[in-house]
């Protein structure tokens, strides 16, 4: 199976985004076009390092860097500023230099935290993204958002900063555990929903087959996300208009996140998939969407076993969870911002939700309904 190379076309920053099965042991070949000189800082965490960082050092080495390696605690808590903290320590004891070229090596957790720290250090060093989780693949080591969360919310502090290349090899997904698979498919299943009917028809057919390691539907799959991805954020950056189409789900999600306090009892993508659910049934309860568009999606989501609601045995406290709401990034005004659906295929952005259908359907779906 060969690889193929989308672009994010950002001018002068312009970078691309590798793809296709066994990438990993060409990583030093395909990264020293962007070096500027032979000092390679990897940043890993304590799951992925097992798996592939001897590989990442070996192929660096031999295209005559010198890398060296500094690994975090795996999982969402990492997120945070105490090991942001830890990290920029463990850098700067490295003595690091300008021309020292970062590399984040793992998922979304790794490449959030490692970016911004690649973005505060020494005021701004060059990054390069190696994610290992389909959601890194598909969605957070593409377009720049770097950040940690804080007490207050997800994502709360943070810069935007690109990395200078991606290197997506889909065979790193044959060790990713099932749950972890599905929590990236939800941001792909977002795809569809924002823009493209054809692969959201597509994924209905083939996502099975993806889920269970088929190597041609993931390539596929991670390809047309980030061409998806590539294409907003190339006409949008800063999330001034069309890039907040990508939070699609994300409003509710990350009130679902904090209310479980970034553990794992509720991963990232799984926050998405219910936020997706709710987004349609907003829709739809706005009279703006058709009831069966919602349904079609909980359908497929039920299909492939991610979670399309709040069954289960906590109990919801719609208040609060309106409260992490306003603490979102797209309040403005003090008016809250929601990513809606007119069908599946047709995202687009809405300041006019009346507070009452949106705490209507809360309390719905925290009853189970
Ligand atoms: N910056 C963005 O645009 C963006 C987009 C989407 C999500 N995110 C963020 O990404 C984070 C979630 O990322 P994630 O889902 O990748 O989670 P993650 O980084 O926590 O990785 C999930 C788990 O899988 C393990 N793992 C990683 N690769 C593996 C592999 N190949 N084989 C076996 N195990 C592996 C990790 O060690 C971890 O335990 C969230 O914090 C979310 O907010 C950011
Ligand atoms: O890249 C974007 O833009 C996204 O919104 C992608 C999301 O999947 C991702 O979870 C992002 O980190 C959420 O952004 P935030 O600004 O709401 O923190
Ligand atoms: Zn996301």
């Amino acid at each position: 199976m060969s690889s193929e190379t989308v672009t994010v076309d950002l001018g002068d920053r312009t970078y691309p985004i590798h793809i296709g099965p066994g990438l990993l042991d060409r990583a030093g070949e395909l990264i020293l076009p962007v070096m500027s000189g032979n000092r390679v800082l990897i940043v890993t965490d304590d799951q992925v390092a097992p798996l592939y960082l001897e590989r990442l050092e070996r192929s660096l080495a031999a295209a005559g860097a010198m890398p060296m390696h500094t690994v975090m605690p795996a999982g969402e808590k990492t997120k945070d500023f105490p090991h942001l903290e830890a990290l920029l320590d463990a850098m700067l004891s490295t003595r690091v230099e300008r021309g020292t070229l970062i590399v984040a090596l793992g998922g979304g957790v790794v490449g959030d935290l490692t970016g911004f720290a690649a973005s505060i250090l020494l005021r701004g060093v060059d990054f390069v993204q190696i994610p290992t989780t389909l959601l890194a693949q598909v969605d957070s080591s593409v377009g720049g958002k770097t950040g940690i969360n804080t007490r207050h919310g997800k994502n709360l502090v943070g810069a935007f900063h690109q990395p200078r290349l991606v290197l997506a090899d889909t065979a790193l997904l044959d060790t990713l555990p099932r749950r972890q698979v599905l929590a990236g498919y939800a941001e792909v299943v977002k795809y569809g929903i924002i823009d493209d009917p054809d692969f959201f028809t597509w994924l209905e057919a083939n996502g099975a087959a993806l889920i269970a390691g088929d190597a041609e539907a993931r390539r596929h799959a991670v390809a047309t996300s980030c061409r998806a991805k590539a294409r907003i954020v190339a006409a949008d950056e800063r999330e001034g208009g069309v890039r907040a189409l990508l939070n699609l789900g994300h409003t509710f999600g990350h009130a679902l996140e904090a209310e479980t306090g970034f553990s794992d009892e509720l991963l990232h993508g799984e926050g998405v998939a219910i936020g997706m659910v709710m987004a349609l049934r907003l829709s739809a309860m706005l009279g703006l969407s058709p009831q069966a568009d919602a349904e079609r999606l909980v359908r497929h989501l039920d299909s492939v076993g991610l979670p399309s609601g709040l069954a289960g045995p906590r109990l919801w406290d719609v208040a609060r969870l309106i409260g992490h709401m306003r603490g979102d990034k797209k309040v403005k005004d003090g008016a809250m911002t929601f990513v809606l659906a007119r069908s599946i295929g047709g995202g687009f952005l809405s300041r006019d939700v009346p507070e009452d259908t949106l705490a209507t359907l809360l309390a719905e779906m925290a009853a189970g309904r």
